[in-house]
Parts: C-alpha cells; sequence; structure tokens
C-alpha cells in the first residue's frame, strides 16, 4: 500500500542542498512535513526558506537540526528525538548526505577511504538505525538510501567513492529483508551525474578517464531524480533483476515471518504462564 506523504513526517539528511534539497521540496510539494538535517546552519536555513515557498496548506512545518551524520550515533539518535517531538514519528527517512572524492588508488589519501565510508555509509546507518525500532513498533515506515551508479559499477578513479556506495547496497538488502514483515520498505537510488554543489566539487579534482567515462551519460537535473527518487519509495515496485532472486527471497521471507510469529507466540505464552 503506498505511503501517503500528506501529513507525514519526513526527515531527509543532506536535505539543504542538491538532490537532499530538492527530495524535501517534493515531498513538501505532496504535504509532508519536513525535517532537513545536515552540518551547516546557514545552508540549513537558506534551504527551508526556499523549500517553505512551495507550501500547499499552512499547517506544514521545516524544521533544521544541525549535526553530523557521520561522526557519533548518540547525537544522531538525539537528533532524531527533537525531531520526533516536534513533528511526531518518522514516516520516511532519506539518507541523501554524502560526498564524493575522485582519484587514482595509490593518489588518494588513505583518510580519504575512512571518509567516505564515514559519511556514505556510516552517516546512513546511524540515522537508519535511529528510526527502526519505531517504525516496527508502528507497521509504517519508509528508509530511502542514495547510492550512485557508481554503486552498481566499480569505476576508474571512484575506489574509495564506489566501495562506499556498494556498502549501502549490502546494508538495505539485509535490512529489507528484516523489516519486511513489519510493513517497513527499504529503497536504493542509483542517480547518475546530477547537477548540484557536490558535482561541481567533485569535477574540480576529476581524472581525466572518470571525466571520460562520465561524459558517456548526460547530467541530469536534480529535481528530475528526486521525483523518480521519492516516486520509487512511495510506491514500492520490484526491479526486473530483483525478481530472478524473488524464489530465493520468497522462500527466506517466509522464514523470517515464521520466526516472527513464533517468537510473538512464545511471548504470549510467558505473560500469561
Ligand atoms: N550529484 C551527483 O552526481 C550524484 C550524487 N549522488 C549522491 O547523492 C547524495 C547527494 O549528492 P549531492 O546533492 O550532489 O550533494 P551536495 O554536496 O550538493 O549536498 C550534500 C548534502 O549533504 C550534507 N552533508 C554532507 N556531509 C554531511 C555530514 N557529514 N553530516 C550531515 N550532512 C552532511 C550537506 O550539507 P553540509 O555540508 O552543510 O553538512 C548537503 O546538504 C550524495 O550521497 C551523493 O553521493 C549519487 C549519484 C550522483
Ligand atoms: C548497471 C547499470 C549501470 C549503467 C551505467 C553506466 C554508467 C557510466 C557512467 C557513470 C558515471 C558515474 C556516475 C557517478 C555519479 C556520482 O555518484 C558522482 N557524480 C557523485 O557526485
Amino acid at each position: 500500500k503506498p505511503l501517503g506523504l500528506p501529513g507525514a513526517h519526513v526527515v531527509v539528511t543532506g536535505g539543504s542542498s542538491g538532490i537532499g534539497k530538492c527530495i524535501a521540496i517534493e515531498c513538501y510539494k505532496q504535504g509532508a512535513f519536513i525535517t532537513l538535517v545536515a552540518r551547516n546552519e546557514d545552508k540549513l536555513l537558506q534551504a527551508k526558506k526556499e523549500i517553505e515557498k512551495h507550501s500547499i496548506n499552512d499547517k506544514q512545518v521545516v524544521l533544521c537540526i544541525s549535526v553530523d551524520v557521520s561522526q557519533d550515533y548518540n547525537q544522531v539518535e538525539n537528533v532524531i528525538k527533537q525531531a520526533q517531538e516536534k513533528l511526531g514519528p518518522v514516516d520516511m527517512l532519506v539518507n541523501c548526505a554524502g560526498t564524493s572524492v575522485s582519484g587514482k588508488f595509490e593518489d588518494l589519501e588513505v583518510s580519504t577511504f575512512e571518509r567516505l565510508m564515514s559519511i556514505n555509509y556510516l552517516g546512513s546507518v546511524y540515522p537508519s538505525r535511529a528510526v527502526i525500532t519505531t517504525m516496527k513498533e508502528r507497521r509504517v515506515g519508509r528508509i530511502v538510501f542514495v547510492s550512485s551508479q557508481a554503486g552498481q559499477l566499480g569505476l576508474f578513479g571512484f575506489t574509495a567513492y564506489s566501495a562506499s556506495k556498494f556498502a549501502i547496497r549490502g546494508l538495505a538488502e539485509a535490512l529489507q529483508m528484516e523489516v519486511k514483515p513489519y510493513n517497513v520498505y527499504i529503497t536504493v537510488a542509483y542517480p547518475p551525474d546530477t547537477d548540484t554543489p557536490g558535482f561541481a566539487e567533485e569535477n574540480r579534482t576529476k581524472p581525466l578517464e572518470t571525466r571520460l567515462i562520465s561524459e558517456t551519460t548526460s547530467v541530469c537535473k536534480p529535481e528530475q531524480v528526486a521525483k523518480q527518487i521519492v516516486k520509487d519509495a512511495i510506491v514500492v515496485t520490484m526491479g526486473l533483476f530483483r525478481t530472478i532472486a524473488l524464489f530465493y527471497l520468497g522462500s527466506f521471507d517466509s522464514i523470517v515471518r515464521r520466526c516472527m510469529m513464533q517468537r510473538e507466540k512464545s511471548e504470549i505464552a510467558n505473560k500469561t504462564a
């Protein structure tokens, strides 16, 4: 059943710029309440003003919270608590905070591998970990992960970036198997190059090979990418290649469901005993 965005609480990490900001606008246009999470407070306020221009009723709210999603789990958990106190339980979380650095393997600092893994991977784990329990209890929720085309294909110059985006896929697929019986749905977006401040920054240091590979496809508009991501999150459909694994996944899902029912039964038995 599609998630209704009117009145829903949508948290967007990386919501102050680029694709994340456009996702926030898209959800706001459909009547959602928004929490924007990013580090820089000026950019957050700027984005809030821009989003508020698209309101469709006078009850809608855009809340801004400044935090680094990649550093400390307890901080991130507190931010989610604050957001829930103001705007109610999170119906949809969009993990869009992320960054990219390109360069040949031997030219990239070792610290860059650590940083990209922290921001792109752990920065998606922490907010998701902070919302999942409530989503399972309410039997309502959507979590969106933003990977990349470079998260499906390892590409020249992206040894650090691609790995951090592949990691997201592993997390998302495993998590989906856990939460499906609770009516919580996970989607992963794999966007191509998109015209954002982050993309402009990335282009300043791109190796020639990476640039030429990138130029074989055209650059998308962030509004267009955001629209697709929101649509996929609301109406969850299955990609074609997923059907191949369908048989296996179906039988794994039934194991998970059976265990859930067994566990609930024995909990009831324990209570009445
Ligand atoms: N643009 C592209 O070509 C593509 C982008 N993507 C992915 O989409 C996502 C968004 O990209 P794009 O819109 O280009 O990025 P931008 O650089 O334009 O925006 C990034 C956003 O994330 C926030 N952010 C970055 N680091 C952190 C952090 N540690 N903690 C909290 N917030 C953070 C930024 O705010 P602040 O700096 O203030 O914290 C900003 O709001 C990224 O995950 C990117 O990898 C995927 C495919 C293609
Ligand atoms: C199986 C289907 C995949 C088909 C793809 C062919 C792709 C070749 C070109 C890829 C360009 C690189 C994209 C990286 C975008 C990105 O994440 C950065 N721009 C972030 O800033």
